[in-house]
């Protein structure tokens, strides 16, 4: 795991925006598992100012996103799916059809999880996945558990990731209490990881990431298992780190 502590979010953004970019250089039908939540919003902004200074192709790239509420349509303006259309999808010249979010409504969504891994199979993979972390430690919605999944699921949200999430709502009870969320199975399947974090609400989860124990409880833990992660951190989300 390579930490990288910038003084500023915006430094952060900038530099986690390159990762992404030298990925679609190398390869231009890259399939790019992505994330939502404050986190990656920076790294969004940069990528598109650099799209529309004619720095990135998208138009052979896939994407995947990691999570969806469940009870959100993609024309809820808290949907994951509408977060990845207004800040990124609208903004490039990615195919629609390409793009994949987790479908949070519909009869049978453990039939719906079941085709979003066979979906991510087709696609032959993760080439590199963007990570948030929530300040208990979870990636996408797996939360801390005794046990984790390993195949995408819905999942139920701990109390504080509702409390955390209620700011993007009007009141705490319009937050819904499931997502769908790909697995750690998936998530630790990309060739190449990318975790953001920033702020000091953050810190203590970062800090678990460099001390050496893996635990379910603190599910970004399990990343330490993955031959590539660098994790893109402001000064005050790596304010507890003691390298
Ligand atoms: O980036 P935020 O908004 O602090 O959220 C942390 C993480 O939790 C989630 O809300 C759940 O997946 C992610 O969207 C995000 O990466």
């Amino acid at each position: 795991m390579k930490f990288k502590i910038f003084e500023t979010y915006e430094e952060a953004s900038a530099y986690s925006a390159e990762l992404l970019a030298e990925v679609i250089r190398t390869k231009r039908d890259a399939v790019l598992g992505l994330a939502t939540g404050s986190s990656p919003e920076g790294m969004y902004k940069e990528i598109i100012r650099r799209y529309e200074a004619g720095e990135i192709d998208f138009s052979q790239v896939k994407s995947i996103n990691l999570d969806e509420y469940v009870g959100l349509t993609g024309d809820h303006d808290q949907s994951y799916r509408y977060f990845m259309d207004t800040h990124l999808f609208n903004h490039v010249n990615i195919n629609k059809a390409n793009t994949h979010v987790p479908q949070g409504v519909g009869q049978d969504l453990a039939a719906l999880a079941k085709a979003y891994d066979e979906l991510i199979e087709n696609l032959g993979g993760i080439d590199v996945q963007v990570l948030g972390i929530g300040a208990n430690g979870h990636i996408g919605f797996n939360e801390p558990e005794h046990e984790l999944h390993l195949k995408t699921h819905v999942a139920e949200l701990k109390p504080e990731t509702i409390e955390a999430n209620a700011r993007f709502f009007e009141s705490r009870d319009d937050v819904p209490t499931k997502a769908v969320t790909m697995g750690i199975g998936a998530i630790l399947s990309a060739k190449k990881i990318i975790l953001i974090a920033s702020g000091e609400s953050k810190a203590e989860a970062v800090k678990a990431l460099e001390d050496d124990f893996i635990s379910t409880h603190v599910p970004a833990t399990l990343l330490k298992l993955h031959a590539d992660v660098t994790v893109v951190l402001d000064k005050e989300a790596a304010s507890l780190l003691t390298k």
